[in-house]
């Protein structure tokens, strides 16, 4: 097994930085809009945009949710073990907001095709946008693409993309996995 840096924490921060900054370049004050970060993964990029929100931007209000999206899937990816869902928190209002997800890696897209029928169950938002750390671009399954993206990645199939966080991890990294 081989692994080959593809972003160092320096190169994270950045990223992290300019997608807040498009966030707020569209979303302004965040009054209608909520951020919810996918399970297992997404939560942690979700984490990182909203403590830069509050602290850089001042938006002390930002609503960010954890959603789910275990049993939602099509496809069956997650192995032989019996599914474990992960915890969904949506304190908010989601009907009539303009939702963000968050995930860290965006690859055939069938987790964000979950998402959208998961989100379902907490009201009708006016407006879904997704938002991916890591864009590996030509390997969607379905017709998903992300409205921010942190990086494009081309890597086959046989490759995997792992993203690493520091209260997770013990560091912040983005690697290429290759058997
Ligand atoms: O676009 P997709 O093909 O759905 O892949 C993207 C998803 O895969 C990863 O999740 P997870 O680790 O739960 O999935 P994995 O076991 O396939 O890596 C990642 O955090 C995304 O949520
Ligand atoms: O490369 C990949 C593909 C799916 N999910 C990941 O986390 N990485």
């Amino acid at each position: 097994m081989s692994r080959k840096v593809l972003l160092d924490s320096n190169q994270i921060h950045i990223i992290l930085h300019r997608l807040a900054c498009q966030l707020v370049e569209k979303h302004t004050d965040f009054k209608n809009t909520v951020l919810v970060g996918i399970q297992p993964r997404g939560i942690y990029v979700a984490n990182r945009l909203e403590k830069i929100l509050k602290q850089e931007y001042g938006l002390k209000d930002i609503k960010t949710g954890q959603l789910d999206i275990t049993f939602y899937r099509d496809d069956f990816r997650r192995g032989e073990k019996p599914l474990e869902a992960n915890k969904t928190r949506i304190d908010f209002v989601v009907e009539d907001k303009r939702v963000v997800f968050i995930d860290d890696v965006l690859y055939t897209g069938r987790s964000i095709r979950a998402a959208l029928t998961a989100i379902q169950s907490f009201g009708r938002p006016s407006e879904i946008e997704l938002l991916s750390l890591i864009d590996r671009r030509f390997s969607r399954h379905l017709p998903i693409q992300p409205d921010y993206n942190g990086r494009q990645v081309d890597a086959i199939n046989e490759e995997k993309v792992k993203v690493s966080w520091e209260e997770n991890d013990g560091e912040d990294a983005v690697y290429l996995i290759s058997k």
